[in-house]
This record gives structure tokens, C-alpha cells and sequence, in this order.
């Protein structure tokens, strides 16, 4: 008799992950899951956590007690390297490399899909004109469009996107729900940082409310 094939172990699975700061809290406990093919919407207000849960995801920052696995294994530097791929507040682009040179640079750190170039990348998120220049000469919006087009041609199946809507416009608001559509029909999985569900891709969501530590 042939054993049933087991389902596959989450993407991402956090168990008692709990972090403070000089012994002050600042979450947790949590316990959560993300499966791929759906988003985890991380909701609070400001202070309450949300930022650090992603940088302590991302391995950033170590968690104080709990643990992390990515796709059923210890959450460590190699495995999260190839797992995550994370958009933080800042851009993280080299002001003084075109758009073009950017998208080269951060490819050669964190990897590419085969399937994607790098103009191709540029034309998805709007930059189509932009590939030669500096990422210093960019405004806030065509920065986030650019870190963008960096996570578009990143091969990690998770996606951490901490405040992906912040200074986009509404067609930038749209760009990011389709991007996280597509990747979660791939197979993909994504944790949102938002301050309300003003803005919330229209996929398979779960919440995961923060509230300040009292
Ligand atoms: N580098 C730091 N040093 C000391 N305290 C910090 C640091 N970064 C954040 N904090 C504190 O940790 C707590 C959580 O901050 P965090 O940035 O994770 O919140 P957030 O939910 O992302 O907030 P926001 O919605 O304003 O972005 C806050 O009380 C904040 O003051």
C-alpha cells in the first residue's frame, strides 16, 4: 500500500515568535501561518510592531524567543535568502545607478527569474523610458516603482511588503495588487504591512492584527 502524499508545509510558519526591545515588548507572542497561493495582510496602527515582524521575518533582527520555518525547514540565512523577498520602507536602490544598473545590481545580489528581463521588468511597473536614469533623479513613487520592478524579477516564492502602497498613486496602488495577484497564482505567498484595509490585494487573505504592547 502506498502512503497518502502529505500536503505541503506552509511557506512561512511562526511559532511563539515574540521580540522585545531593552525588555520591553514589542509583539507577540505569534503563531502564524501563510500558505502558498495567499496573503497575510498585517494590520496596526502606528508603533504596533508591524515593520519589526517583518525585519524579524526577513532576519533582520532576532527574535527574542520562537521560531520561523520556511517551507517546513529552520528559517536559516541560506534557506531565507532563496525564500524572501523583502520591500521595506526604504528603497534600498544605489542613487548614483540608472534604473537599468539598479535592476542589474540587485539581481546579482538576491537572484533572478529566468523568465524576466530586466527592461521588461521596468515597462511592468510603469519606469518604460526611465532605464538609463539615476535612481537619485527618481520621485518617491518612481523609486517605489523601481523596488518594484527589483521584487517583479526576484525568484523568492515569499514576498515581504512592508507598506507597498506608501507614496504610489492609485495606478501604482493597482500596479501592486496585480503584481501580488500574479504571484500568488504562481504558486507564491506575500505578507502586507498596511495601516487600515484602505488598500488590500483581492486575493486569499488572512489578518493578522498587531496591537501596541501595553
Ligand atoms: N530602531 C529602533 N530603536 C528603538 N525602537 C524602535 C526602533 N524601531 C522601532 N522602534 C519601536 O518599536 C515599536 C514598533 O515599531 P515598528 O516600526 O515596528 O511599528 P510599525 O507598526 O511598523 O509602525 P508604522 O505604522 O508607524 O510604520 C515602536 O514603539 C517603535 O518606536
Amino acid at each position: 500500500m502506498t502512503a497518502l502524499p502529505s500536503a505541503a508545509p506552509p511557506l512561512l510558519h511562526a511559532r511563539g515568535l515574540r521580540f522585545a526591545r531593552n525588555d520591553e515588548p514589542v509583539f507577540g507572542p505569534l503563531e502564524f501561518a501563510v500558505e502558498a497561493g495567499e496573503a497575510l495582510l498585517v494590520q496596526g496602527d502606528n508603533g504596533a510592531g508591524k515593520t519589526t515582524l517583518l525585519r524579524v521575518l526577513a532576519g533582520l533582527l532576532r527574535a527574542d524567543h520562537g521560531e520561523v520555518a520556511l517551507q517546513g525547514q529552520p528559517a536559516d540565512p541560506a534557506r531565507r535568502a532563496r525564500a524572501i523577498a523583502y520591500l521595506g520602507h526604504l528603497p534600498g536602490l544605489k542613487a548614483d545607478l540608472s534604473a537599468l544598473e539598479n535592476l542589474d545590481f540587485l539581481c546579482g545580489l538576491h537572484g533572478r527569474r529566468p523568465s524576466q528581463d530586466a527592461a521588461g521588468a521596468l515597462a511592468t511597473v510603469g519606469l518604460a523610458g526611465y532605464e538609463d536614469a539615476l535612481a537619485r533623479q527618481l520621485s518617491a513613487g518612481q523609486k517605489k516603482r523601481l523596488s518594484l520592478a527589483r521584487l517583479w524579477m526576484s525568484p523568492a516564492p515569499l514576498w515581504l511588503l512592508d507598506e507597498p502602497y506608501a507614496n504610489l498613486d492609485l495606478e501604482g496602488i493597482e500596479l501592486v495588487n496585480r503584481m501580488v495577484q500574479a504571484h500568488l497564482r504562481e504558486g507564491g505567498a506575500a505578507l502586507v504591512t498596511t495601516h487600515g484595509a484602505y488598500a488590500a490585494p483581492p486575493v486569499r487573505t488572512r489578518l493578522l492584527i498587531l496591537e501596541k504592547a501595553a
